[in-house]
């Protein structure tokens, strides 16, 4: 009996694939077609780019479902049974038959919740294993306790398949979880989107897999408004963006920007560093009141008794102190950011340098009025707007700041801070720094972007264009005369053949030639400072400070978003461990919370070490309940400083072959493991920025957050947790990264 439902599960899976092999050539003929399309005019060329990026984007889901295409089943008790996959497919018959059921579908919810206590009208829950098309297992779990039908495929244990996943060896890349998505996942990944949704969970309980999946959820159930407006994946480092980066791909989604805090502000590599005192004073919400007046202090005014005096053809212009702080006065009242409240300050002062001209050169010797009329004034007026001098003048009053230019100014010259802060960021050059990317976003608030220059130059290409379209018809209107001379010769502008000329005008012909944008909303996304997401999805939420969630909120503006992270994990100084704390000043107390309590990655040895050292800094301190034990105790040895390296290396070079390997290690130790290393492992590369797919990796307790490998070496933990003032946590997180062993290498000084 049990080699039938195998069969009957390979034919169906072969049936699938079958179905998906011509779903796939279907559309990439259409795609291909769609590219094909010359159509004239812009708007024929936006319907193509519409439908080509709407069949790219089906060719790439029918791409990815190759693999695990079909993973599960449910059977209801009324007899019928529904197929779940990583995408929806349909037959190709009149009613369009659902075959395969998309897991993010309502219909294949009871897959993820059924339990033998709350069956949801399921009889039974099948977990199919494939290799590629072959069905390799089969695993049911009976839900409905009075059905005795059996398939000889039950299983012993019901989280068989959920273990074989966690104990398979890692990659260096996080794989997608629909297989196996536990309960209390599911209810977090399905949430309603509306509000801010904080998930909280110790080390190893899924936030992550969640979030992403989550992610996908909301594309596939809100579909229409989050591919225009794109959903945003915040992340701590780059290296952990890769780590994570297949995940959604591998789900058939490819609209989502993925994107560190530094990355967020187009036109800057944040490629330099900060120390730690300096990232946490930037991080600090006081930096936007302190560069708020620095802002302020950039619309001067000059010294009383002391006017910038003005050069001008018709004699020299006097801007005192009192005309700039009536102009300063009138310009800040306009509450506008600083570069757009800069010619209502220009205007003034052109309109009081004006009248003090006119004074003075209409001025009647015997006091009667004014010799000069409106005209002659407006002369004067045009005569000081087009001055030079006037507009140096303006400019060093109220000069138009880039907020680039600013903020490197406001470093080189830290002001309105307490001087020690102010001396911790202290910078004359160098590039950007992560911190500093908040403080650019704020700058450019506070600053405004005076896009009139831009305007102008647009308004010129478009006269540009509307002139060489008039020149493209003016030769139609000549061809014309000249083709259809001997028909026209009566009445010139007869002709029944319809020419450019006849049925466009200059302006319109320049509009359609005007290139559409083709980019995709998250490319968009990325290149605009402010984007309004449809979505925020922040990991590792604890880390991030008070700038940066003041620069993640502006690019929210309808707060949707999801927020996950561990306050025990907080290594930044910057980062904060209160989630009220982070979200009062932004939503007030309107943000739910959902936990996670049950720890995938770590097994039980390692957790309760982790928990031990732990409790050293924090007595009452719990940790998420593992999943699973291995029975393999973590080891632990001391070593003296010098033989450290060595030793160190030579339990990586031991360690088995299978999976990834990461030494975990302050910075300072890195020069010389990394010697000890290179030697010990010839044929692995240490040099270069982190590579998680390599099978040894050397990193530090920071660049460690959220990853995770088959087996962990924590060098020096003493020397973790007393480095900086959240030493405690970054311990812990270095602990927690292991699926299978971990080991510790001491320093004993005494050595
Ligand atoms: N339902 C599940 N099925 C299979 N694997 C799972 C499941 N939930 C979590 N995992 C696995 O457990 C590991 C830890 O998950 P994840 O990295 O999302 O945890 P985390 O809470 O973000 O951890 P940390 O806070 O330490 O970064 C990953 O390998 C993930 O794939």
């Amino acid at each position: 009996m049990s080699n039938d439902e195998l069969h009957q599960e390979q034919q169906f899976i072969s049936l699938l694939h079958e179905r998906l092999d011509t779903l796939r050539e279907q559309a990439e003929s259409a795609l291909r077609q769609a590219v094909a399309q010359v159509g004239t005019g812009r708007q024929a060329r936006v319907e193509r780019d519409v439908v080509a990026a709407e069949h790219s984007a089906r060719f790439a889901s029918l791409n990815v479902a190759d693999t695990g295409l079909c993973f599960g089943r449910i059977d209801h008790r009324d007899g019928r049974t529904h197929h779940i996959g990583r995408i929806g497919i349909r037959a190709d018959d009149s009613e369009r038959t659902p075959l395969l059921i998309d897991w993010r579908a309502p219909v294949a919810r009871p897959f993820y919740l059924a339990t033998g206590y709350e069956p949801l009208g399921l009889r039974r829950r099948r977990h199919i294993t494939t290799e590629g098309r072959t069905v390799t297992g089969l695993h049911d779990e009976i839900l409905d306790l009075d059905d005795d039908t059996r398939t000889g495929y039950e299983s012993r244990d019901a989280d068989e398949v959920l273990l074989a996943a966690l104990n398979s060896a890692r990659t260096g890349r996080m794989a997608d979880i629909v297989q196996t998505i536990q309960a209390e996942q599911d209810r977090i990944i399905r949430a309603p989107h509306h509000g801010v949704l904080v998930v909280e969970g110790g080390p190893g309980t899924g936030k992550t897999a969640v979030a992403l999946h989550r992610a996908a959820y909301l594309l596939y159930a809100h579909r229409e408004q989050l591919a225009k407006r794109a959903v945003l994946i915040v992340g701590p480092n780059p290296a952990f963006l890769g780590y994570i980066g297949e995940v959604l791909p591998s789900l058939g989604e490819t609209g989502v920007l993925l994107a560190t805090v530094g990355e967020l502000f187009p036109g800057v590599r944040a490629e330099g560093g900060d120390t730690q005192s300096a990232a946490e004073v930037k991080g600090r919400a006081e930096m936007a009141e302190a560069l708020a007046a620095a802002v302020r202090d950039r619309q001067q005014v000059p010294e009383r008794g002391a006017p910038l005096v003005v050069p001008h053809d018709d004699g020299d212009l006097v801007l005192d102190w009192d005309m700039a702080l009536e102009a300063r006065h009138k310009a800040r009242e306009t509450r506008l950011p600083h570069n757009l409240a800069r010619p209502y300050f220009a205007f003034q002062i052109i309109d009081a340098l004006t009248e003090q001209l006119a004074d003075r050169i209409g001025e009647d010797p015997y006091g009667g009025p004014n010799f000069l009329g409106p005209d002659d004034i407006a002369q004067l007026a045009k005569g000081i707007a087009a001055s030079s001098e006037v507009h140096a003048a303006i400019d060093e009053l109220w000069p138009l700041l880039s907020p680039q230019d600013f903020l490197a100014d406001y470093l080189a010259e830290p002001t309105h801070l307490p001087d020690a802060d102010a001396e911790t960021i202290r910078r004359a050059s160098g590039p950007w720094t992560p911190a500093d990317v908040p403080l650019l976003d704020e700058a450019a608030e506070l600053l405004g972007a005076d896009d009139s220059a831009a305007r102008a130059a647009a308004e010129a290409e478009r006269q540009r264009r509307i002139a060489y379209a008039q020149g493209v018809l003016d030769v139609s209107y000549a061809s014309r005369t000249y083709e259809f001379e001997d028909k026209e010769e009566l009445d010139k502008d007869a002709s029944e053949v319809l020419a450019a000329h006849d049925v466009i005008d200059a302006e319109r012909m320049a509009d359609r030639q005007e290139e559409a944008d083709t980019r995709s909303a998250a490319e968009r996304a990325a290149a605009d400072r402010t984007w309004a997401f449809g979505h925020i999805i922040v990991d590792e939420a604890q880390e991030l400070s008070a700038m940066a969630w003041r620069l993640l909120m502006r690019r929210a503006p309808t707060r949707s978003m999801t927020l996950v992270g561990d306050p025990a994990q907080t290594g930044d100084a910057a980062g904060s461990s209160s989630w009220q704390h982070i979200l009062g000043p932004y939503v007030e107390d309107r943000w739910e919370l959902a936990t996670l309590g049950v720890n995938y990655r770590t097994p039980t040895e390692i957790m309760d070490l982790a928990a031990e050292l732990r409790r050293a800094a924090d007595p009452g301190f719990e940790p998420p309940r593992s999943v699973r034990s291995t029975g393999v105790r973590p080891w632990e040895t001391a070593v003296s400083p010098d033989e450290l390296p060595h030793a160190v290396a030579e339990r990586a070079a031991d360690a088995p072959p299978e999976g990834r390997l990461a030494v975990i290690a302050p910075p300072a130790l890195h020069p010389g493991l990394r010697e000890a290393l290179s030697a010990a492992l010839p044929d692995v590369p240490f040099e270069g920025p982190v590579d998680l797919t390599r099978p040894v990796v050397l990193i530090d307790p920071r660049q460690a957050k959220g990853l995770e490998f088959d087996t962990v070496v924590v060098v020096d933990p003493d020397g973790i947790r007393t480095a900086v003032p959240h030493g405690e946590n970054d311990l812990y997180v270095a602990l927690t990264r292991a699926t299978q062993r971990l080991g510790l290498v001491r320093v004993d000084a005494k050595g």
